[in-house]
């Protein structure tokens, strides 16, 4: 029986801004592998290439050079190869960011509904799975309240849900927990632990959230655009802790591969 290919697989994915003097490396030959069914933390310090990263995996930024493929399909070699993008990110890909980013004249049921419009979903369909996804939220009751309306806290997990609506299988989450106090953030990375094991989607977070990290699957660490990462055993309790108290980036073999999950 063969293997089914990782749902995110990053090959020598590179990335740059500008040109000449003003030339940026925010990638500088990516090399990541995350299976269905797992939640991976991605840390590094500021200006260190996440969001970009977690752009070029979510399709939003195009990558410079090197291979990406989601769910065994191609979306860029040696840049974008496909020419829709926005059916794609809606196909297969949940975007959460550090601030809701909700609709502000739009109720939490609306906001919702409308993502799954856009889907192609109809109403009577969309209404009954955005209410099925408040409820899984445990902010049903705050249905027709606007997000201004609700608290930090409900307004993120309705974000989570809205991020969920199209059961997506790539989930990218930037800083997702750090409008929420340490109670709300470990049940926000719980019930994304959840979706990833029943929807066997793949999650990356970005976060400086030790307790986040605690709860992952693996810890991958980005230092000036270059990855170094584990499983974590390896990485995290290891090197990730030693890099902490020595300074230095820890390297580690992600359970169920055998080759080290990033190069440098
Ligand atoms: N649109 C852009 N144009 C030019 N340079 C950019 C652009 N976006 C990011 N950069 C640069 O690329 C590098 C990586 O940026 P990125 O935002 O990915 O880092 P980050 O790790 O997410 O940082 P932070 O934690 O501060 O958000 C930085 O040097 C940044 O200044």
């Amino acid at each position: 029986m063969t293997t089914p290919p990782p749902l995110i697989r990053l090959s020598g994915v590179t990335k740059h801004y500008g040109s000449g003097a003003s030339r940026v490396e925010a990638l500088r030959g990516v090399d990541l592998e995350i299976p269905g069914g797992q939640v991976a933390t991605l840390v590094g310090k500021s200006g260190s290439g996440k969001s970009t990263l977690l752009n070029v995996i979510g399709c939003i930024v195009e990558p410079s050079g090197g291979r990406i493929e989601l769910g065994g399909e191609v979306v860029a070699d040696g840049g974008w190869t496909l020419r829709d993008y926005t059916a794609l990110r809606l196909r297969r890909i949940g975007f959460i960011f550090q601030f809701h980013n909700l609709v502000p004249f739009l109720t939490c049921l609306e906001n919702i509904q409308l993502v799954l419009r856009h889907a192609g979903v109809d109403r009577r369909a969309g209404r009954e799975r955005a209410m099925e996804l408040l409820e899984y939220f445990d902010v049903g009751h705050r249905r027709d309240r606007y997000p201004s309306e609700v608290s930090g806290g409900e307004a993120q997990r309705v974000a989570i849900a809205r991020a969920l609506a199209n059961r997506p299988s790539i989930i990218l989450a930037d800083e997702p927990t750090a409008s929420l106090d340490a109670t709300r953030a470990n049940k926000a990375v719980d019930l994304l632990r959840k979706v990833a094991a029943e929807q066997h989607a793949a999650v990356i977070i970005v976060t400086h959230d030790q307790q986040v990290m605690n709860r992952a699957d693996h810890t991958f660490m980005i230092d000036e655009g270059r990855i170094h990462g584990g499983s974590s055993e390896d990485l995290y309790y290891a090197g990730f802790r030693s890099q902490r108290r020595t300074g230095r980036a820890g390297r580690g073999v992600a359970p169920g591969n055998d080759q080290p999950a990033g190069g440098a």
